[in-house]
């Protein structure tokens, strides 16, 4: 007889304790039963959870512990005291106990005691505050993983939409310089595969959007289009990737438009992140493809206006922990030999 391995749970990092991630973990957990959520583990200062919610925790030690709690207490793994908490008023200490966050919840899961990485949203600025270099938790967790930043690739999905940043963190100014072909190229590939390996998408059909106005108007309204997007879509296509584009972006997203592809892969973080947002603001999540691990997160930020007030939606996070599940579901079915 086959020994049934027990089932692991998602790790949950809380994020910046001084944000919304410790409420909408806690709140996702509130409403396990009726998203049918998998155990999860909640990472970071059980403080920060006790200041702004009621419900039961357990404190736990191992990952088959927050298996059995999770049916009646929202599972913690205490990390560290980041200091005197005060909702929605990010400190150095607060910024500590993310990154610890986030290492565990990295470690966690490259070790395989987790079957997941969901991440909780933290403060960019309050993390180089404590001398953080990495644009955003995407690229540290590829770098933790082996993985170039060019090869993690950062896509925001939802319902009815994907979308992909070709460049993310960098200012507006300097998008034209680090738009390459071989960036576009090589982030394509990966959501290529990234949709098939983890959406069991055969034939995934991306399209690319321009930068300028109209796509360039054939180059009087700028050249990205014609040197650097054309090629690009050229030698994937020829690699057999259903791609079109440069598209006028204006249109791209456009219902009977969007619904044509896969994914829209954008020039600049709000050309990509605008009108996700403006659709899914409360189920979209964030996801890293080509990854060793699964990671996923909700699509927002610390939220400190509306830290503590009982505000924050938790539909991103729910949604978030529900992808990454049905995401592992999908790599240990591909991994399962044949029977
Ligand atoms: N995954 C992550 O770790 C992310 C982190 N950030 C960081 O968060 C910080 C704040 O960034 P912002 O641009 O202000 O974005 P934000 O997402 O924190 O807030 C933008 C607006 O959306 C609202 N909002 C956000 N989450 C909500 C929720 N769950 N329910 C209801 N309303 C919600 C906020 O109250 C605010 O009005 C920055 O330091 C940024 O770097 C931003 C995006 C993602
Ligand atoms: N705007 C998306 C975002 O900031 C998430 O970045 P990351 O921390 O997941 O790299």
């Amino acid at each position: 007889m086959s020994k049934q391995s027990a089932p692991r749970p998602i790790a949950v990092t809380m994020g910046d304790p001084a944000g919304v991630g410790p409420e909408v973990a806690a709140r996702a957990w509130a409403a396990r039963r009726e998203h049918n959520l998998p155990p999860f583990v909640a990472i970071g200062d059980i403080a920060a959870i006790e200041a702004v919610w009621d419900g039961p925790v357990s404190r736990i030690g191992d990952m088959d512990e927050a298996v059995r709690a999770f049916d009646a207490a929202l599972p913690v793994w205490h990390l560290e005291d980041s200091g005197p908490l005060e909702p929605g008023k990010p400190t150095p200490a607060g910024a500590t106990c993310a990154l610890h966050a986030l290492e565990t919840g990295i470690g966690l899961t490259r070790t395989q005691a987790s079957a997941a990485l969901v991440t909780g949203p933290v403060s960019k600025h309050a993390l180089h505050g404590i001398g953080y270099t990495h644009p955003g938790q995407t690229e540290f967790i590829a770098e933790r993983c082996g993985v170039t930043a060019t090869n993690a690739v950062m896509m925001l999905a939802g319902p009815t939409l994907r979308v992909v940043p070709l460049t993310v963190h960098i200012p507006l100014s300097e998008v034209p310089e680090r738009l390459t072909s071989d960036l576009i190229v090589a982030k394509a590939r990966m959501v290529a595969r990234g949709l098939q390996r983890d959406f069991g998408i055969a034939q995934p059909r991306l399209a690319v959007a321009g930068l300028n106005p109209h796509a360039g108007e054939s180059g009087q309204l700028g050249g990205e289009e014609v040197r650097i997007i054309a090629p690009a879509v050229e030698q994937l296509a020829a690699e057999g990737i259903l791609i079109d584009g440069p598209l006028a972006a204006d249109a791209l997203f456009a219902p009977g438009i969007r619904d044509q592809y896969d994914a829209l892969l954008c020039c600049y973080h709000d050309q990509a992140l605008a009108p996700f947002k403006a659709l899914h603001f409360h189920d979209g999540v964030n996801l890293t493809l080509g990854l060793p691990i699964i990671r996923t997160s909700p699509d927002h930020g610390t939220a400190f206006n509306i830290a503590g007030k009982g505000k924050a939606d938790p539909g991103p996070t729910i949604a978030a922990i529900a992808m990454a599940a049905r995401m592992a579901t999908a790599r240990e079915r591909s991994c399962a030999p044949a029977k």
